[in-house]
């Protein structure tokens, strides 16, 4: 195997991988802020300039995979969008790789289906009675029977990667990745076409993509190693989800290059020192900072055994920021990002907690609801609020524009076939007065009053999933008991939150807002960082802050997983923490919610994570 140290030489190295005759595959696997993302795109853009005309020849291209549609974006963006090069995310790669192959889907998902009902007949012949689990299975058996049932009238799948798949013929986003792994080990020809179509293939953020698709990707390059090269990104610290692959990168064989990145170009000195404190105790992976800056890194230590204003706290600790830092804007929301391991968090937090749970409570909207897609949601966000701002600034060439491209009262054909055409234009300029008239009697109308004006003048079509809200006479308000459909109860309450509130929740999902989460900022770097802990707050029990902080003792499971040599719960909450505190370009807060503030004080010194002086207990 290689080891090469500096960045020009990790380049060649790679670039040397690329070589379309004689191609490897490598394996780069570095530190937070080590400049991989940096270096797939130039090794990119040198690669384009000497095999552009080859891979056009041959209709090959070559296939970047990345984990969010924001990574895809700015990597395409990065390559100036040149078609030479396919960036997508694992999704939507595995779903156009299989979607033509509909009888082997079918075949494969007929499998799987008829093993998961017999692993639930299984469980619910074993399982404890009246429990929920209990409760739940014979519905799951039931609908996946009757799915089984209705597979062979289904003409072609169909699939979404962004939003919801409930039809009774599209897949869901698990069974994409399943079937996509499943096809690639048992089918040569479609590992041919993969190749074919892409001589080379890399998967950044490689640790969290599925191990079994992962997989499949290794079992292509073994069988095609001349023809095909793979390489991988990614830092098994950043592990974030449960499905990636464990200790990926173990036992490569030989060929694989593996290039080392030792420096950490993001981060200030402080905050590199702090990292590699929280990444000691896993492995060997220790980084330099390039940066001259020694930057700033302190923890705040709320006591929650006592009430506590949380925001106040922030609030303080941002002010305590600007004075450590001299950097007045840490004083500015919108200057620092603020991490919350959970939505609800970033949702209290930010102000729309009231729309955001509301929709969060019913499964089937969960996806929706996060990236923005629901209709319920896209009614509000494309029409309605693009349409108020314009109003506000009284832009009325973007006001004409939005009408035009979406008011039923603006069709051609109502215009053509209409004998007064003033008139016509002059319902619409009314609709849109007495929308905007809500803004005048209350400055900020909820939204199910915006709802039933628009309903009533017509100005936009209200969507399916509103339909009912918005038709609905005061008299139909008692509903039988009982006689509650879970999607409209939670559109119910959504929609008697305020016209700010939605603005607040838009925001955030197109992450223009001071607020974002643990997880999903992977990848990403902020000049000023706060990491929000606080375990009280979350529901999940996959992480831990307090017990990573040594505020609680491990559980006697952690224990047991720990001795069998399987990873904690502290074990994932420590590669979070990572992840997040890696984020920082200059300066970073911590601020840990506990109702054992001194130890959580001692393990901190102990650790050697902070001194004494930079650590502020309320
Ligand atoms: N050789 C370099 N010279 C100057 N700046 C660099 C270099 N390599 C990386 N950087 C900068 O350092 C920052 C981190 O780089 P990049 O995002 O590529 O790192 P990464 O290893 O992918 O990070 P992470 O794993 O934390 O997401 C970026 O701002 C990038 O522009």
């Amino acid at each position: 195997m290689t080891d090469v140290i500096d960045t020009k030489t990790v380049d060649d190295e790679i670039y040397n991988c690329l070589d379309l005759d004689k191609p490897k595959s490598f394996f780069l696997f570095a530190g937070a802020g080590s400049g991989k993302t940096r270096s797939l795109v130039e090794v990119l853009k040198r690669f384009r300039e000497n095999n552009i005309h080859r891979l056009r020849t041959n209709a090959q291209r070559v296939a970047i995979i990345t984990y969010t549609n924001a990574a895809c974006d700015e990597i395409k963006r990065r390559l100036e969008f040149d078609p030479a090069f396919s960036v997508s995310t694992i999704h939507s790669f595995a779903w156009e790789l299989i979607r033509p192959h509909t009888h082997d889907i079918k075949s494969l998902l007929r499998v799987f289906l008829q093993k998961d009902v017999e692993a639930l007949e299984l469980a619910q012949s074993k399982g404890r009675t009246g429990s929920k689990a209990a409760e739940d299975r014979p519905k799951q058996i039931a609908s996946k029977r009757k799915r089984l049932e209705s597979l062979s009238t289904v003409r072609k799948f169909t699939y979404n990667p962004n939003g919801e798949n409930s039809s009774r013929d599209s897949l869901n986003h698990a069974e994409v990745i399943a079937l996509t792994a499943e096809l690639l080990s048992i089918r040569p020809l479609l590992q041919t076409v993969l190749i074919r179509k892409f001589p080379v293939l890399l998967l950044d953020e490689s640790q969290d993509t599925k191990k079994e698709l992962i997989e499949a990707l290794f079992a292509v390059q073994r069988t095609h190693k001349d023809q095909f090269s793979l390489g991988l990104f990614g830092d098994t610290m950043q592990r974030i989800y449960m499905d990636g692959k464990e200790n990926l990168g173990l036992a490569l064989p030989d060929d694989w290059v593996t290039p080392k990145k030792i420096y950490n170009y993001r981060c200030p000195r402080r905050v590199v020192k702090l990292i590699n404190k929280i990444r000691e105790e896993v492995d060997k992976n220790q980084q330099e900072p390039v940066k001259k800056s020694e930057g700033f890194a302190r923890l705040f230590i709320a006591d929650t055994s006592q009430s506590i204003d949380k925001s106040a706290f922030e609030e303080m600790a941002c002010q305590k920021m600007a004075e450590f830092t001299s950097d007045e804007l840490w004083m500015e929301p919108k200057e620092n990002k603020a991490l919350t391991l959970e939505h609800h968090m970033a949702a209290q937090r930010g102000g729309f907690s009231n729309f955001f749970n509301a929709l969060h409570g019913v499964d089937k909207l969960k996806t929706g609801l996060l990236d923005g897609t629901l209709s319920g949601i896209t009614f509000f966000s494309e029409k309605v609020l693009p349409l108020i701002s314009s109003l506000e600034v009284n832009n009325q060439f973007s006001v004409s524009r939005i009408l035009h491209k979406n008011s039923p009262l603006m069709l051609k054909e109502k215009f053509e076939n209409s004998e007064d055409q003033k008139a016509e234009l002059k319902k619409v300029n009314v609709a849109v007065d007495d929308l905007y008239a809500l803004w005048k009697i209350d400055s900020n109308p909820t939204l199910i009053n915006i709802l039933k004006e628009i309903n009533r003048s017509g100005l936009f079509k209200v969507p399916d999933s509103l339909a009912t809200i918005a038709d609905r006479q005061e008299k139909d308000f008692e509903l039988p008991e009982g006689d509650v459909d879970l999607i409209i109860d939670a559109w119910d309450t959504a929609l008697e939150s305020s016209f700010n509130e939605f603005k607040s929740y838009v925001q955030y999902i197109s992450e223009e807002s001071r607020f974002g989460t643990h997880q999903g900022i992977k990848g990403l770097e902020f000049p000023r960082v706060m990491v929000i802990l606080d375990d009280g707050e979350s529901r999940g029990n996959s992480f831990s802050y307090e017990k990573l902080l040594g505020a609680k003792e491990p559980a006697k499971s952690d224990n047991d997983n720990q001795k069998k040599g399987k990873e904690t719960s502290i074990d994932r909450t420590r590669r979070l923490f990572y992840v997040t505190c890696s984020r920082a370009e200059e300066s970073l807060a911590i601020i840990a919610y506990t109702s054992e503030p001194n130890k959580v004080k001692e393990n901190a010194l102990r650790q050697g994570w902070f001194a004494e002086e930079e650590i502020v207990k309320s």
